[in-house]
């Protein structure tokens, strides 16, 4: 089987489509990929890494309101469409999928218009601009939240959650820990605010960088690698305790997520997506700066069930993350019911779902 994916310019699109590639290709070694990314988003970098064949398009997003740049767009998205097609006519794939990002819509566009079968996969509650379009014209629309299926066509929707959980589970921890720098033995905190990591994240963990030198646990604080830099800076200057490691990015998350005790960070649907199938309490912060406040959506599925605790971003700040980080850490009983009520939402099998969705609709054309 031959399949073209795209999705793109952040992790939360890119790692559900790499999980969906490794599962198929464990279901059948022959099958052959061909990614369609942009050459600026996260994707190139991290598809290439994998040793997956890369091909880039030009794209820009739709502005929400009338704007001349949306005229920019229209006609890099008919270029889109040509190059797309160009691509999809030389590789001939048996079904193409776009896991979300602008990027897709060219391409899952395209493929739509030359026959080949179609699937978009959704990982938000609150779809996207993009995926609402393409679904117009896709065989089947892949969900991972009930409250999504309302936005798309109902012979389309279907529920197969986010693939990216099924890489994550089962995973030994361990040796996330140890390639991280951390400690084996000792209780860890994993600190990062999404793919491109957040500012208001990062500077809370700064204001109490010293104190967090005082506790009985270790904390990987991922920052993002645009802002990595100013905040080695800043650790530098105030004196960075031996308990916290600082990285830009982590390459292996799931082997790391594996070994980490309470989670910190943004609530995109692929980071849920992972904490939930390994069962992990997180502390959520949603970033407020996203379509229709989608994160705080996505989080509140995971705090209405006790699985996590929603902090906003206008109540953040360095005490008030470690009063919170300190009082689950401290309390075996409260993570013990965190962890159960983060297993009961997680959907270890959505990879083979969803790839059973690509191989349905690819036989039926
Ligand atoms: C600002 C924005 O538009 N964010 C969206 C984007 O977020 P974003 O890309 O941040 O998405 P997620 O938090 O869902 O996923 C991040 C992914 O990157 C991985 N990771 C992260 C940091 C790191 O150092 N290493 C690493 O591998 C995570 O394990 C995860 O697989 O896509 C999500 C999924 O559609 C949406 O829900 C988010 O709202």
């Amino acid at each position: 089987m031959k399949v073209a994916v795209s999705g793109g310019g952040t992790g939360g699109h890119i790692y559900p489509a790499l999980a969906l590639i490794k599962e198929m290709k464990k279901m059948n070694p022959e099958a052959e990929f061909l990614y369609i990314g942009t050459a600026n988003g996260l994707e190139k970098n991290i598809v290439e890494r994998e040793n997956i064949p890369f091909k880039s398009i030009e794209i820009t997003g739709f502005k929400r309101k009338i704007s001349l740049d949306n005229v920019k767009t229209v006609m890099r998205f008919l270029k889109g469409v040509k190059t797309s097609k160009h691509y999809l006519k030389e590789f001939k794939p048996d079904a193409v999928i776009g896991t979300g990002g602008y990027v897709c819509g060219p391409v899952v566009y395209a493929a739509a218009k030359l026959g080949i079968p179609t699937v978009i996969h959704e990982q938000n509650s609150l779809p996207g601009l993009t995926n609402k379009f393409l679904s117009r014209y896709t065989d089947k629309v892949a969900i991972c939240f009930e409250e999504a299926r309302k936005y798309f066509p109902a012979d389309k929707a279907v529920m197969t959650g986010n693939p990216r959980a099924s890489e994550v589970a089962g995973v030994n921890g361990e040796k996330g820990k140890l390639s991280a720098g951390l400690k084996p033995g000792v209780k860890s905190v994993l600190v990062f605010g999404g793919s491109r990591g957040a500012r208001p994240i990062n500077k809370a963990i700064l204001e109490v960088l010293p104190q967090l030198g005082e506790k009985d646990y270790q904390l990987l604080y991922v920052t993002g690698e645009v802002h990595y830099k100013q905040v080695a800076e800043e650790a530098k200057a105030t004196g960075s305790p031996s308990n916290v490691i600082i990285k830009p990015f982590i390459h292996n998350m799931p082997e790391v997520l594996a070994g980490t005790d309470l989670i910190v960070g943004r609530a995109g649907a692929t980071s849920i997506a992972e904490i939930t199938a390994l069962g992990l309490p997180s502390i959520l912060i949603p970033s407020p700066y996203v379509t229709a406040n989608h994160q705080e959506v996505n989080a509140r599925s995971l705090s209405d069930k006790g699985a996590a605790v929603l902090m906003l971003e206008k109540d953040l700040n360095g005490p008030a993350l470690l009063k919170e980080i300190d009082r689950i850490m401290t309390d075996e009983a409260e993570l013990m019911k965190m962890r159960n009520a983060s297993a009961k939402i997680g959907m270890p099998d959505a990879a083979a779902r969803l790839a059973e969705v690509l191989g349905e609709v690819s036989t039926k054309k």
